[in-house]
């Protein structure tokens, strides 16, 4: 292949490495030219986007052939190809197989990859939609499956797995902790245990899924991974197993300790766990995992949802002076700039490295990428340094979660509140779950489950830092209209 110059070169095909590549193009003239390197001829780009807040957002995902996505964008050319690594000193990325990719100016969002804490055939993660194919055919056949994690993937799965006993391993005292409290867990409980969910009922359909093959052969190249899924990817893909029904036990406080093969759990003098009769049995389980509590369970796959791993390596590899975080992830400038000049990151591969405004953090999630990926957009494009956007001033995410609808804004969990923190709540049991986090009269953080029409005021609370004492105790009153206070 011969040598390619872009004055814009974007590497990757999830979403931060899209949304990076179609805000450039409206903002370069018509003769810059912008290449995007993605290793998936397959991309994913937000559509139907809506606006929630001032800074809320919500959107549907297509994954399209990047040909197709870019197409009425006509100085954007895509390279579907592999990069093996970047050459700072030439300015320049080399391709796996060959080839060489020149820029003026580089963003780099190749996204993350799961954590895995022990490889075994019978340990899966998902992360697009090839791990998802495989996950579907191994769950086909499998009557238990032990679910390790307790983010968003493990609160996905356990709601939406169907025809499986599920073991759910959490590190904490309750569910889904990284998104909601103990009272929240606690609500949503009782819909964890039904024993099945009608998917097609509350499935959004948002997440359009094409099937054309990959352009570089992901299985031959298992550290490159398709771009992350996104939104209700567990309501509409079929995520079915062989038992007769479901049941499910939440083991509390634990890790996973150790694997243990057929042979070696016969050979040993341990004693698998006793299970309520309702869960169904079998002789010998494909595999048996240990506990941190010592608790040993048999089942026939495991499922680790532990977070992700930024994919970093391949940009530091020969590049020592390129600054990572501590979570692996290359650390980026308010002007979405890594310690490498003229060298940009975006998404779930970078860390932001600026003092965050009080009631924004990272968290790796769909919104962000899009978000970021824009933004490094405007700050490659700027010829002065931009002020950093307002998306960065408070966190936001508009999610759903057990089939109700999800909207999490600041410091939605606490995070960083001193012990004058208190809690304002509102519960209606299986609908709507409110909880607002107040300290020195100030909205800080919000919870909102359910159709509760209060996130456009609460955002603007939170913002505004305005003063709730005088009507605190209303606040979350269903009879006040709270907006008629701060109109
Ligand atoms: C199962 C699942 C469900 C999720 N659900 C939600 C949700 O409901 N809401 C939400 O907000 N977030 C969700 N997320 C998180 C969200 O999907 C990610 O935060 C987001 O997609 C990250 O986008 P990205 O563009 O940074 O990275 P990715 O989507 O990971 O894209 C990285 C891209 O880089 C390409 N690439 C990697 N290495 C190379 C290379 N060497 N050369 C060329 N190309 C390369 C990959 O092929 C890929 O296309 C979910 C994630 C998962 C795994
Ligand atoms: N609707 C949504 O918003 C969804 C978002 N996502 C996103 O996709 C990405 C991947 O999801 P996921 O893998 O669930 O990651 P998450 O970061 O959401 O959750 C990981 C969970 O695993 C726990 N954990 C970490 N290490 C261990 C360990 N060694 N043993 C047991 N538990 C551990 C974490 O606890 P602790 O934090 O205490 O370490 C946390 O509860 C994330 O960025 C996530 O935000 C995924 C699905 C849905």
């Amino acid at each position: 292949m011969e040598d390619l110059f872009g004055d814009f070169v974007i590497v990757g095909g999830g979403i931060a490495a899209v949304s990076c590549a179609q805000e450039l193009s409206s903002l370069v003239p018509a003769n810059a030219s912008i290449i995007v390197v993605s290793a998936h001829a397959l991309v994913k780009a937000a559509s139907n986007w809506r606006q929630v807040g001032r800074v809320a957002e919500s959107f549907d995902v297509t994954e399209q052939k990047a040909t197709s996505i870019f197409a009425d964008y006509p100085n954007i050319t895509v390279v579907p190809a592999k990069v093996a690594s970047l050459d700072y000193s030439s300015k320049c990325v080399r391709l796996d197989g060959g080839g060489v990719v020149r820029f003026k100016k580089l963003c780099i969002a190749t996204g993350a990859r799961p954590k895995m804490q022990f490889e075994s055939d019978f340990v899966l993660a998902i992360r697009d939609t090839e791990t998802v194919k495989t996950f579907q055919r191994r769950l086909k056949d499998a009557k238990r499956i032990v679910i390790v994690g307790n983010g968003g993937i493990a609160t996905e799965l356990v709601y939406g797995l169907r025809n499986v006993d599920i073991i759910w391993a959490v590190k904490h005292s309750s569910i889904s902790a990284t998104f909601f409290d103990a009272g929240a867990g606690q609500f949503f409980l009782p819909e964890l245990m039904q024993p099945s969910h009608d998917n097609e009922a509350t499935a959004m359909k948002r997440l359009k899924y094409t099937t054309d093959s990959p352009a570089v052969d992901t299985a031959a190249s298992p550290s490159i991974t398709g771009s992350a899924l996104g939104p209700d990817w567990s309501t509409n893909v079929e995520i079915k197993g062989a038992a007769m029904g479901r049941h499910v036990r939440v083991v509390y406080g634990v890790e996973l300790d150790a694997i243990v093969s057929p042979a070696d759990f016969r050979g040993s003098q341990s004693r698998i766990t006793p299970l309520p009769t309702e869960f169904e049995e079998k002789q010998e389980w494909n595999v048996y995992v240990k506990l941190s509590n010592g608790e040993i369970y048999g089942c026939d796959l495991i499922v680790s949802a532990i977070g992700v791993d930024p994919n970093s390596e391949l940009w530091t590899d020969g590049n020592p002076t390129l600054k990572v975080a501590s979570d692996g992830g290359l650390e980026v400038n308010e002007q979405m700039e890594t310690s490498l000049s003229g060298v940009y990151a975006a998404g779930d591969v970078c860390t932001t490295g600026w003092s965050p405004a009080p009631h924004w953090m990272q968290m790796r999630l769909w919104t962000q990428a899009r978000q970021m990926g824009a933004y490094a957009a405007r700050c490659m494009a700027a010829s002065n340094p931009m002020q950093l956007d307002i998306c960065f001033e408070i966190f936001t995410h508009v999610t759903s979660f057990f089939g109700l609808k999800v909207i999490l804004l600041g410091k939605y969990n606490g995070q960083g509140l001193g012990a004058g923190c208190h809690a304002l709540l509102r519960v209606q049991n299986g609908e709507e779950y409110v909880k607002v986090l107040v300290e020195d009269g100030r909205v800080h953080g919000a919870v909102l489950v359910g159709e509760t029409d209060l996130e456009e005021t609460l955002e603007n609370l939170i913002l505004n830092q305005t003063d709730i004492s005088h009507i605190e105790d209303g606040l979350l009153d269903p009879s006040i209209d709270i907006e008629d206070y701060f109109d």
